[in-house]
C-alpha cells in the first residue's frame, strides 16, 4: 500500500482546479481495508464531503446498440455517419472533432490502423478509457499506480482482445503494461460493467476512474452517496446521515438490494473481499428480511395437482409460516433456521419458493403485461415469498420504473400502487438505516407524484 501522505501529495495535484483549502476529508490509514477516506471535520446529512475529477473517463460501449455515443460528450448521435472520418474507428459528434481530447484519442488510434475503420466496434470503444492513460503525465500516471489492483489472470485478456482489431498495435511492453495495469485499476476502483458498481441501482454508461473516490472503502449500508455534474462529469459525494470528525467515509460497491448470499458472492468474486460490515454480520439484514424466505416447514414438497402439472405450485401444507434465514452469513449455501419454529432446513429446500416467485415474476415482465405483474404482486406472490425479499423488491422497482414512463394499460390497478411500493421500499431502507441516497430521493418524488 503507498502510504496516506504520498496518496494525499498525488491526489491535490490531480484536483488542482478544485483546490479546497479546508477540505472536509482526508486520506488515512483504515480499520477495513487499506487506506480510506475520513471526515475532518462534523458533517451533516446531505453536506458535500469531496468533488473528484475523471483522471479516465470514456464510453462502456456495453452492447452493440449504444456504440453510437460521441467519444467525448457521450451524446447519442444520430444513426448513420457517427464515425470519424480520419479513419481511428472512434464515434464522434462534429463539434467535439475538433476537440483536442478526440485529437489525441484519434492520432494515437490512427497511428495503430484499425482494421475496419469504418464500423463502430465495442471492443475498440470501450478501449478508449484505457488507451488514454497514455498520454497522461507522469504525475498523473504515478497516480494511477497508487491506486490498488486487484491482479487476476484476466486483466490481461481486455488489451490482447483489442490488439486484434488493429495491423499495428503496439508491441513495446512498457506501453501494454501500463494498459494491462490500467485495467486492473479501473476494475478494481472505477465504474465500468454495470455490475461493477451501481449508483443505487442505477446504470452507467460510461467506464470512469475517480481517483479520490477510489479510496473509498465498502459497507453495505454506506454513510455516504454520489450524484455527478452534468457538464463536467465531476462527481460529488454527499453524507447520507450525520457524520462525526474522523468517521470512515463509506460507499457501496453492490446493489443496495440483494441479500447478504449474493452481495457476498458479487464481492467475493468481483472485488477479492469478504465484506465484515454489521449488515453482512446479520442474518435479518438489520431486520429488513432481504434474503428472508418462508419456513414452510412442510412433510410435502409435491405438487399441489396430478397430471400435466400445468398450473401446479407446491404445495402448501406447511406447519410452520415463519420466517427463514440464513444460519450463518458468508456462505453460498448456508443452512437456513426458521425464526419461528427452530427447524434448520437445507439451501435447497428453501430456495425453491423464492425461485418459484422469481420465475413467475419474469414471465409476467417478459409477457410486458404490467397489469398482470401488478396482480400477481398484490394477490400471489405473498404465498411463495416474503414482501421484503430481494426478488419482490426489484419487481416493484419495475412497476415504479414503468408506471413512471408511462400508465401503460392498467389504470385502476395503478392507482395508488405507485405511491404504495414506493413505500414499501422506503420502509425497508429505513429498517436497513440507509439515510440519503439517490435511490431514496427517486422513491420519494415518485410517490409523491
Ligand atoms: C476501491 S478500493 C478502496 C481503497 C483501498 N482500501 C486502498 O487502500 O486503496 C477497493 C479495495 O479495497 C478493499 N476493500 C474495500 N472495502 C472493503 C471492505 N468492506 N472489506 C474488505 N476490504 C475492502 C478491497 O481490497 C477492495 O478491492
Amino acid at each position: 500500500m503507498i502510504c496516506p501522505k504520498r496518496t494525499t501529495e498525488l491526489l491535490e495535484l490531480h484536483l488542482e482546479s478544485l483546490k479546497d483549502k479546508d477540505p472536509a476529508w482526508e486520506i488515512a490509514v483504515s480499520k477495513i481495508a487499506g487506506r480510506g477516506v475520513f471526515t475532518t471535520r462534523k458533517l451533516k446529512r446531505g453536506d458535500i464531503i469531496l468533488r473528484d475529477i475523471p483522471i479516465l473517463i470514456g464510453l462502456a460501449a456495453r452492447q452493440e446498440d449504444t456504440l453510437n455515443s460521441c467519444s467525448i460528450c457521450f451524446k447519442v448521435l444520430p444513426d448513420t455517419k457517427f464515425m470519424c472520418r480520419q479513419g481511428c474507428a472512434l464515434p464522434v459528434c462534429s463539434v467535439c472533432a475538433k476537440k483536442k481530447q478526440h485529437k489525441d484519442d484519434c492520432a494515437l488510434f490512427k497511428s495503430w490502423e484499425p482494421i475496419e475503420p469504418d464500423v463502430a466496434n465495442s471492443v475498440i470503444i470501450r478501449l478508449i478509457c484505457i488507451a488514454r492513460a497514455i498520454n497522461l503525465s507522469k504525475e498523473q500516471r504515478d497516480l494511477i499506480y497508487c491506486l490498488q489492483a486487484n491482479l487476476d489472470n484476466n486483466h490481461r485478456t481486455e488489451v490482447r482482445n483489442a490488439a486484434k482489431c488493429f495491423n499495428k498495435f503496439p508491441t513495446d511492453k512498457k506501453l501494454i503494461e501500463i494498459m494491462n495495469r490500467t485495467v486492473a485499476v479501473l476494475r478494481t476502483n472505477g465504474f465500468d460493467e454495470t455490475a461493477d458498481r451501481t449508483n443505487d441501482n442505477q446504470e452507467f454508461f460510461y467506464r470512469a476512474l475517480f481517483p479520490l473516490f477510489a479510496l473509498v472503502n465498502h459497507d453495505c449500508v454506506p454513510n455516504s452517496y454520489y450524484t455527478f455534474e452534468e457538464k463536467t462529469n465531476y462527481m460529488v459525494l454527499r453524507a447520507s446521515v450525520d457524520l462525526p470528525e474522523g468517521t470512515e467515509i463509506t460507499t457501496t460497491y453492490t446493489k443496495l438490494f440483494t441479500g447478504n448470499i449474493a452481495r457476498h458472492l458479487f464481492l467475493k468474486m468481483k472485488k477479492n473481499f469478504t465484506c465484515k460490515c454489521s449488515r453482512c454480520s446479520d442474518p435479518t439484514e438489520k431486520g429488513a428480511f432481504i434474503s428472508a424466505v418462508y419456513c414452510r416447514d412442510t412433510n410435502c414438497s409435491g405438487l399441489a395437482e396430478k397430471g400435466a402439472f400445468i398450473s401446479a405450485v407446491y404445495c402448501r401444507d406447511t406447519n410452520c409460516s415463519g420466517l427463514a434465514v440464513p444460519e450463518v452469513t458468508g456462505l453460498p449455501h448456508p443452512n437456513w433456521n426458521c425464526l419461528e419454529c427452530k427447524q434448520k432446513s437445507t439451501h435447497a429446500q428453501m430456495i425453491k419458493g423464492q425461485d418459484f416467485a422469481s420465475g413467475a415474476i419474469n414471465a409476467k415482465i417478459n409477457s410486458h403485461s404490467l397489469k398482470s405483474l401488478i396482480v400477481y404482486l398484490n394477490e400471489k406472490s405473498d404465498s411463495f415469498i416474503p414482501n421484503s425479499n430481494y426478488v419482490i423488491i426489484d419487481a416493484k422497482l419495475q412497476v415504479i420504473a414503468r408506471l413512471r414512463k408511462s400508465m401503460e394499460d392498467c389504470a385502476e390497478e395503478s392507482a395508488g400502487v405507485k405511491a404504495k411500493y414506493c413505500q414499501d421500499i422506503l420502509d425497508i431502507m429505513d429498517k436497513l438505516g440507509l439515510g440519503d441516497c439517490v435511490m431514496r430521493k427517486y422513491l420519494e418524488i415518485e410517490k409523491a407524484k
